[in-house]
């Protein structure tokens, strides 16, 4: 039976209840761990006791920890409706536009991935023979036939919804920086998908099961870059062993993005095989601790610990010393020019630094008390000191992922009005 709205705003509120009480228990444990007593066991056992309590009085109410089966239960509760609407028309063409994407930031090596406002745009239609145009970067470099990426995305999205390829005019327009670490790749995948799934009228189930991020990331092989080009923001993903899955991490307000962009480009693929296969322990303890120490940076928005938590040990040490003799010189130059944190972008050879004004939002502040300005300039200083050419972009997140900009036919524009009006 379908929940009203005035069932979920209820579960809302129980939801605000049941938390509030979880942050009563959370809170205990602090004190008594403030304390410097340790958690006794008649502390644990409060809280077995408040979470059980809860449990009964508010069964609606699905304890924290459990996302697959809640999603499990919301994709049975919704089963017949997301059949219905499984199947939808076919379309003659498509405009999709997806952001460029920072693989990694540091430590998140496979698993963590910002998305970018830097964005490239295909539009695909129907014809009678197949073509591909490029403009833009790497336009004269990205394959003209089916191996390219746009085109392996769409094969996968008609392959899903089980119908054959139509011949397809593509037109790629490359804003992301062709093989420099910006995910264009990735791009290209998820764009070609998200083209096809329209073009085919085809919809994935998306609850629980991110079926876009499993074809999306099974073509690129790892999530960081796809995660984010899907859903925007900052994104960790991984493989449960069953499927890729993601989950959103915050993104601070007012951040700024420096890149440095070389002028050479470095293959994703050239720059793994560097890397040894076998990580010392010492390695994966300092990067566990980078990393929870970026995502607790990132989610409570303290600027001043990024530093540390964007450190790594398991591949710009490597990437650096047999591919990248900019890397180190810039991110010591980006850090002593006033950089919160600084970074190889992806497999590189970009360089991102992450930049704050003063104080609090970047938009509030006099251009003189912000500092991206004076870290772009000692990154160009320091790479003409190393003899790398390149260019410098300033840009920032995306917090939204990959658009449908236009169809044809349209998809409809009004306004849809939910059909339980009282
Ligand atoms: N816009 C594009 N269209 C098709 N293929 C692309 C596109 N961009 C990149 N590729 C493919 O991806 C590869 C480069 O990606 P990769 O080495 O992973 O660098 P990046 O960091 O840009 O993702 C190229 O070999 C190219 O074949
Ligand atoms: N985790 C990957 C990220 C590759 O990103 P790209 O933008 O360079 O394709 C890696 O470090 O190899």
């Amino acid at each position: 039976m379908p929940k009203s709205m005035s069932d979920r705003a209820g579960d809302m509120l129980l939801g605000a209840t049941f938390a509030a009480s979880l942050g009563a228990v959370a809170f205990l444990l602090k004190l008594r761990k403030g304390n410097g007593k340790g958690t006794d066991e008649s502390v644990k056992k409060a809280i077995l006791e408040a979470l059980d309590e809860a449990r009964h009085s508010h069964p609606n109410i699905k304890l924290p920890h459990q996302h697959e089966r809640k999603m499990q239960e919301r994709m049975r509760l919704h089963a017949v409706e997301d059949d219905l609407h499984s199947e939808g028309p076919e379309r003659r063409k498509v405009t999709v536009r997806v952001p460029a994407t920072s693989a990694n930031l540091g430590p998140g090596y496979d698993t963590i991935g910002m998305a970018l406002d830097m964005w490239s745009e295909i539009t695909v239609e129907r014809a009678d023979r197949f073509e591909i145009v490029a403009e833009g970067e790497g336009a004269d470099d990205v394959p003209k036939d089916e191996s390219n990426l746009v085109v392996t995305g769409m094969k996968a999205a008609f392959a899903a919804a089980k119908k054959p390829m139509p011949l397809l005019k593509y037109h790629c327009i490359n804003r992301i920086p062709y093989a420099r670490g910006l995910g264009s790749s990735s791009a290209a995948i998820v764009a070609g998908l998200i083209a096809g799934l329209v073009l085919a009228g085809h919809q994935l189930p998306c609850w629980g099961s991110e079926e876009l991020l499993q074809l999306a990331a099974c073509i690129e092989g790892h999530p960081d870059n796809v995660a984010p080009a899907i859903y925007g923001g900052i994104q960790l993903g991984i493989h449960t062993g069953e499927r890729w899955t993601s989950e959103r991490v915050n993104t601070p307000p007012g951040i700024q993005l420096v890149l440095f962009i070389p002028d050479f480009i470095g293959k994703t693929s050239d720059a793994r095989g560097v890397l040894d296969s076998n990580v010392e322990r010492k390695d994966a303890v300092y990067n566990i601790g980078r990393v929870a120490w970026l995502v607790n940076a990132l989610s409570t928005s303290n600027l001043d610990n990024l530093r540390f938590g964007v450190e790594d040990a398991l591949h710009q040490p490597q990437r650096g010393k047999a591919v990248y003799k900019h890397l180190y010189p810039l991110i010591e130059a980006a850090n002593a020019a006033g950089a919160n944190g600084c970074f190889l972008s992806g497999a590189g050879p970009t360089v991102m630094a992450i930049t704050s004004g003063a104080s609090g939002d970047i938009f509030a502040q006099r251009l003189s008390e912000r500092v991206d300005w004076t870290v772009a300039e000692a990154m160009v200083r320091t790479a003409e000191a190393v003899g790398v050419k390149g260019q410098v972009y300033i840009t920032s997140p995306a917090e939204h992922g990959a658009q449908v900009v236009s169809a044809e036919p349209a998809f409809s524009s009004k306004v849809v009005r939910f059909k339980g009006d009282v």
